[in-house]
């Protein structure tokens, strides 16, 4: 055991020296990471290699078995699990491979979803999900049903319910698996350049190449551990793109 060590002040998210098992299957052994305010990280590596299960420590959705994790300067892992909820539900947005929408409520209510359930009237919260669909392109579609649209468009009421109570994080775990290229590409920008005019502070696990390439540093995963680490435990830095040409 050691004693808790408060984290660098500009570090958004700091997660030291995690170790996860999934029943026994090692998940992450040993993976620290700092994100700072604003930053978009890639984490990468191969199937299996553990990049779902540091979103889920990063998130407070899985208590790490040992390890810390805070989120601006308060430590995650030592919170209860209704903390850990609010904190998802009020800072934290989620994007997966699957939009996962709900098949009979309209595209705005879909969107509006995270404000909706925090009590947010009915009308603000309409206003706000309106906004971000017309900035993803999806204006037209705010009255229909999920059914009406495509993967790509889907995906994207998935990324607006992700940022409209615009939160300190998105964790978008492989956003753009499903897509095809020129969805994939537009996926990103949108991510990427919503992220960035807003100050929010991404974490995408992605076997993409030119996902990883569009974020500002790469953090590699192999078998549950840092690959290619530039110390112990530590994420190495890459040259970072920037990959905004929308405007969000
Ligand atoms: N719910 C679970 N039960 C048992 N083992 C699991 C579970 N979730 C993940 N694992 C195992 O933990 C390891 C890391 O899985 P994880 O899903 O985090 O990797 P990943 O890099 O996100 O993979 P993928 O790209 O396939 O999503 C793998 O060996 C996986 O089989």
């Amino acid at each position: 055991m050691y004693a808790m060590v408060a984290p660098p002040d500009n570090d958004v998210l700091w997660a030291r020296s995690l170790h996860y098992s999934h029943r026994g299957s090692p998940g992450l052994v040993g993976v620290s990471v700092g994100v700072r305010e604003g930053e978009i990280l890639a984490v990468t590596g191969p199937r299996g290699s553990g990049k779902t299960t540091l979103l889920r420590c990063l998130s407070g959705q899985l208590v790490p078995d040992e390890g810390e994790v805070w989120f601006n300067s308060v430590p995650v892992h030592t919170m209860g699990r209704l903390t850990r909820e609010r904190l998802r539900r009020d800072r934290f947005g989620w994007i997966g491979p699957e939009p996962q929408l709900l098949p009979e409520l309209r595209v705005w209510e879909n969107a509006a979803l995270p404000l909706l359930i925090t009590g947010t009237g009915h009308r603000t919260a309409k206003r706000a999900a309106a906004e971000w669909l017309e900035r993803l392109d999806l204006g037209p579609f705010a009255g229909k049903r999920p059914s009406a649209l495509s993967r790509a468009e889907a995906q994207r009421v998935a990324l607006a319910r992700a940022l409209v109570n615009e939160p300190a994080v998105i964790f978008a775990d492989e956003p753009t698996a499903p897509l095809h290229r020129a969805d994939r590409a537009l996926l990103l920008r949108t991510l990427t350049t919503a992220a960035r005019s807003h100050a929010i502070t991404v974490v995408v696990a992605t076997h993409d190449p030119d996902t990883a390439a569009a974020a500002d540093r790469r953090l590699a995963l192999l078998d549950g551990r840092p690959a290619g680490a530039a110390g112990p435990g530590w994420p190495t830095d890459t040259e970072g793109q920037a990959a905004c040409s929308l405007s969000a």
